[in-house]
């Protein structure tokens, strides 16, 4: 279809074009004709009539009450039928790989002037790299499904595979090499922590927060132990199979018997007489991506402890959807395995030594969610600053009220204190080795993902005072905000309940007190 040619219009010709039938305004200096919209117009078709609309400029109005992406669909854009002569629009909507320029939109490292002694060329290569891809290519889809809950396509996956990223989501090691990652901007020998925190950050800006988890989440959990601690014929066919995005695979631990307890786990695992193969026997509970993976990585009680083994789907696996306060694209499961027949060899790492492969990977999890966490509570910071510089009230905008400005100080110290304390937890890891961080970094990441997922949830709730209704309200102005609040609790709860990992962070540290100390 041929692009309709826009008018070039004086402000005089617009206020000609200002009756029921014949209603012309101007918004951010762009003309449009809404003379047949106003009756199908969500808003009730009197807005239009009211006495400073018709033929006038209703910039302050629309924006007050819409969001700008209003206007990009295409629906709405057809209305536009000229631009106001000798004028150029003010205002722009986000422009695909580009940075914001709202005051603490993007982290101090982002922001024009700012320094960081953290990230060098390749970190802002590859952030601007993946910023495009994201923007381009998982934020559309991401609002796509957290809408329908449709599992994420099968397509983003695979071409997340081909641009190295499922392999760059595991962190950096030997699985990343040959890879070309997002067209050569970063080799797989730079890859490091800070790169990672840039890819978590960068892919969980859509603020959706189901598709976050639905698109490969459970890879990033349930693949490690079996790249660590299967056997090697296992290892590499599994690994290749889901670095590629062809198979999927979650996480199986929680039982509606044990969550955060993972010695209380019921599913048994015994073996055959032969001896060659396990039979599986139990029941797992909210395992994310559970209802699409082909795998599972499950926590089994052996008798004499716990025993992590690979169960491929197949006879006596059956998955059931869980409804949740977040969208079915993540795929959250009830699973139940009646007498699963699995060989012996899927076996990862010791038998009775599982807790060891399970808890080696908390560490990497848990600060995998901190980075998408904080990322999530800045993108909350933007949203409110923009809604109270747009938005009027009493005559002002909300930024003139001062109880407002405090809720934003409060939100701003809030994901900048998080923001520097995840960074200075990264760079210790980019100078431990596996073995260092398991003993020093287990209690302060326990710290800083409780603090990160608490001081969210007040973020939360400072901004639905902020937006008011709308923070309420699925669609329109705050449908960002609506979805945040309704599942910020996810982030203190997976991967480890807020006060369990508080109280892990403590225990650590009471652990290492120096016998010597006194007051
Ligand atoms: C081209 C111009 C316009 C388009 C395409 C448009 C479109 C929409 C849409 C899609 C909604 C549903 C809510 C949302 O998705 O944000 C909406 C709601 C609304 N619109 Fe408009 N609108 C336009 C102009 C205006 C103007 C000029 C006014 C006021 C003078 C207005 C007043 C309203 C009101 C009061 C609502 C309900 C808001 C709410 O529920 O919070 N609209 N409009």
């Amino acid at each position: 279809m041929a692009t309709k040619e826009l008018k070039q219009l004086t402000r005089e010709e617009v206020a000609q074009h200002n009756k029921p039938d014949d209603l012309w305004i101007v918004i951010d200096s762009k003309v449009f004709d809404v003379s047949k919209f106003i009756n199908h117009h969500p808003g009730g078709a009197n807005v239009f009539l009211a006495e400073e609309i018709p033929g006038q400029d209703a910039t302050e109005a629309f924006y007050g009450l819409h969001r700008h992406e209003v206007l990009l669909k295409p629906q709405y854009a057809r209305l536009q039928i000229g631009t106001i002569t000798g004028e150029k629009s003010q205002i722009v909507g986000n422009v695909p790989g580009h940075l914001s320029e709202v005051p603490y939109a993007e982290p101090t490292w982002l922001s024009k002037g700012y320094h960081s002694p953290y990230y060098n060329e390749s970190h802002h290569r590859f952030q601007k790299a993946i910023r495009k891809f994201v923007d381009e290519e998982i934020i559309p889809e991401a609002l796509a499904r957290e809408e329908d809950g449709k599992r994420p396509s099968v397509s983003l996956i695979k071409k997340m595979g081909d641009n190295g990223l499922n392999a760059m989501r595991l962190g950096s090691g030997k699985h990343l090499k040959g890879l070309t990652l997002m067209g050569g901007a970063v080799t797989p020998e730079e890859f490091d922590y800070f790169h990672e925190v840039i890819l978590n950050q960068e892919a969980s800006r859509a603020g959706m927060r189901g598709f976050q988890d639905g698109f490969n989440g459970g890879m990033v959990i349930g693949l490690p132990p079996v790249m660590h601690f299967a056997r090697p014929e296992l290892r590499d066919r599994v690994m290749k199979e889901v670095l590629s995005g062809e198979k999927y695979i979650s996480l199986a631990i929680t039982e509606a018997f044990a969550g955060s307890d993972v010695s209380g786990l019921k599913t048994t695992a015994r073996k055959t007489e032969d001896g060659k193969f396990w039979i599986v026997n139990g029941t797992k509970k909210w395992i994310t991506n559970g209802m699409f993976s082909d795998y599972f990585t499950v926590g089994c009680n052996t008798g004499k402890g716990l025993t992590a083994i690979l169960i491929e789907r197949g006879d006596g696996v059956e998955t059931k959807a869980i409804k949740t306060s977040y969208s079915p694209t993540a795929g959250t499961a009830y699973i139940t395995f009646d007498n699963v027949k699995v060989p012996v060899e899927n076996t990862l790492g010791p038998e009775n030594g599982g807790v060891f492969v399970i808890l080696s990977n908390f560490n990497h999890e848990r600060w995998v969610m901190v980075c998408a966490s904080i990322r999530g509570q800045r993108t909350i910071v933007e949203e409110c600053m923009k809604w109270v510089n747009q938005r009027k009230a009493f005559g002002k905008p909300l930024s003139s009220q001062a109880v407002i400005r405090s809720k934003l100080a409060a939100m701003i110290a809030r994901v900048e204190s998080m923001q520097a304390w995840l960074e200075n937890i990264t760079y210790q890891m980019n100078n431990m080795s596996y073995k260092q961080q398991a003993a020093l970094l287990a209690g302060p990441i326990g710290l800083l993902k409780m603090e990160a997922t608490r001081t969210a949830q007040d973020t939360a709730r400072d901004a639905v005072q902020i937006f008011g209704g709308r923070g309420i309200t699925k669609t329109g102005m705050g449908r960002m905000i609506e979805h945040y609040h309704r599942t910020v609790p996810f982030d203190a709860l997976l991967g480890g309940a807020e006060d369990v990992l508080g109280d892990l962070g403590v225990r650590q540290a009471i652990k290492n007190m120096p016998k010597g100390a006194r007051l």
